[in-house]
């Protein structure tokens, strides 16, 4: 704490913090929170997972509370789930400071947003259609406010919001704080920070690579129409306790999910024609651990900070670097470690090594992983479930039923049948996924912006619930739990420890 209180945070602030578990702060909020809090406009870089939020939030914070009357600063994020994300991190700062922070996003009740803002909260997390919506109503002034930031700004311009975040600025005060965040900062972003910024202070945390190193990062060479089956048996080998998968598509992810589901896996999918209410309840389900594998397109690529999350498989190889950068980002987050595999058809092959020359880092071969190791996976799933009812203790009322089988059979022959009974049985039920046609890939120069991906407001496909593997829940919340202590009491350890290798 003592470090938070010399970069100028109040006591209020810190109080808050030290309910979160932060101890000290990382890199990026070392070298930010002093120049935000002297007001001057700043780009900031920093790894997936190393505190950005809280860099920009503490210090919008600390304004916003020392002025409590009126909107005092607008966060502008790619996607909805991200606005959430980022006004619940910053509720949870400002708690103790009275600051109160609403996000507002597309696809949520107009009028129950206008009524939200009537309480007149101090900061707006927003995506940039929406706002501009209220803008347009005037439900939503900008007038007054002293700081605006862009969370994952080189996005925001891929989606090609230049002109939204254009207006938006022109409809701020001449003299108020910029803030850019991500951790890629492609070169376009320099042409965004000349046309509206003011002498800005660059801060990147300089890492020998771009990518965390405490994330494992391989890649699989295999065919297209092998790809389903690789992913079935990884997830029966590596049993993560919470994997996200990334398909290229939005069509790839509805059939991704619905075959995995099929074969019995506890999915669900995610992507920008769901309505609003499927993407919150799937990844409510997800952080909560309802459900162990979410798959998704890049919607789900940026930001998103979920506890648990141990695989990032890469169904399909992403465009381009960054998206690789934030997608493998959703794992290893605050000192946790993790595993990060990549599909690649041969034709790819090429494209992998573009990627790997943009992030300094070689992706480790593996090989395709064999059916009778999927199934000792299983096999070793099973025994680590038994073992854990025996720690369990429990066992008093079974001992009766026990000792009769006993008399019947030998303990060698009911120990493998409980183990057997336990085994989830490969599931072959046949699967088809249209084929995905290879990744072709543009030059940067040609790359178009990427439009509406998430602001569009498609009509949502309802998804059945479908069958989800009981059993493998209660493993996932479990272990979920073991991972959530773990984390707490790491947290400070490994950040403190990962310091040298920022700089
Ligand atoms: N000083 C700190 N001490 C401990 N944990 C922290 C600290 N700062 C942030 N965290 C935690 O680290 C996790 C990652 O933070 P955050 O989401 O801000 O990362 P990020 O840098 O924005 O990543 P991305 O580039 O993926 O958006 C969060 O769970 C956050 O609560
Ligand atoms: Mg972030």
């Amino acid at each position: 704490m003592e470090q938070f209180k010399t970069l100028g945070v109040s006591e209020s602030i810190l109080e808050s913090l030290s309910t979160m578990g932060f101890e000290e702060p990382t890199p990026i909020q070392e070298k930010t929170i002093p120049p935000a809090l002297e007001g001057k406009d700043l780009i900031g870089q920093a790894q997936t997972g190393t505190g950005k939020t809280a860099a920009f939030g503490i210090p919008v914070i600390e304004k916003a509370r020392r002025q409590p009357e009126g909107l005092q600063a607008v966060v502008l994020t790619p996607t909805r789930e991200l606005a959430i994300q980022v006004a619940e991190e910053l509720n949870r700062i400002g708690n103790q400071s009275g600051v109160q922070c609403l996000p507002i996003y597309g696809g949520q009740d107009m009028s129950r947003q206008i009524r939200a803002l009537k309480k007149r909260p101090q900061i707006i997390v927003a995506t940039p259609g929406r706002l501009m919506d209220h803008m347009r109503r005037k439900t939503i002034r900008l007038q007054e406010i002293q700081v605006i930031v862009l969370d994952e700004a080189d996005e925001m311009l891929n989606m090609g919001f230049y002109e939204d975040v254009e207006k938006i600025m022109e409809d701020t005060p001449e003299h108020k704080q910029i803030l850019l965040f991500s951790a890629t900062m492609p070169r376009q972003i320099q042409s965004l920070a000349n046309r509206f910024m003011n002498e800005p202070v660059l801060i990147t945390i300089k890492a020998k690579e771009v990518t965390i190193p405490l994330v494992e990062q391989h890649y699989i060479e295999l065919q297209e129409r092998e790809k389903f089956d690789v992913l079935c048996r990884l997830i029966d080998i590596q049993s993560p306790d919470l994997a996200i998968v990334f398909g290229r598509t939005k069509r790839r992810v509805d059939e991704l999910t619905e075959a995995l589901k099929k074969r019995g896996y506890s999915a669900e999918g995610i992507h920008g024609d769901l309505t609003q209410g499927k993407r919150d309840s799937v990844l409510r389900q997800f952080r909560s651990g309802t459900v162990d594998i979410l798959i998704a397109t890049d919607v789900a690529a940026r930001g998103l900070d979920i506890t648990g999350v141990t695989h990032v498989y890469n169904f399909d190889i992403p465009q381009d670097s960054e998206s690789y950068v934030h997608r493998i980002g959703r794992t290893g987050r605050a000192g946790q470690s993790g595993i990060a595999i990549a599909f690649v058809i041969p034709r790819e092959l090429d494209h992998l090594r573009t990627i790997e020359r943009a992030t300094k880092r070689n992706m480790m071969r593996m090989a395709i992983p064999t059916v009778s190791e999927a199934a000792e996976g299983q096999q070793r799933l099973a025994v680590e479930k038994l073992l854990r009812t025996v720690e369990g203790k429990d066992l008093q009322r079974f001992r009766g039923m026990a000792q009769e089988l006993l008399d019947k059979e030998d303990s060698m022959t009911l120990l493998s049948a409980a183990l057997k009974l336990l085994t989830k049985e490969t599931n072959r039920v046949p699967v088809t996924l249209s084929p995905e046609a290879p990744l072709r890939v543009r030059s940067r120069r040609d790359q178009k912006p990427r439009q509406g991906r998430t602001q569009g407001h498609g009509q949502g496909q309802g998804q059945g619930q479908g069958q989800s593997r009981g059993k493998g829940s209660n493993r996932r919340n479990f272990k979920g739990a073991q991972g959530q202590f773990k984390q707490d009491s790491m947290k400070k350890d490994r950040f403190g420890k990962q310091q040298p290798s920022y700089h």
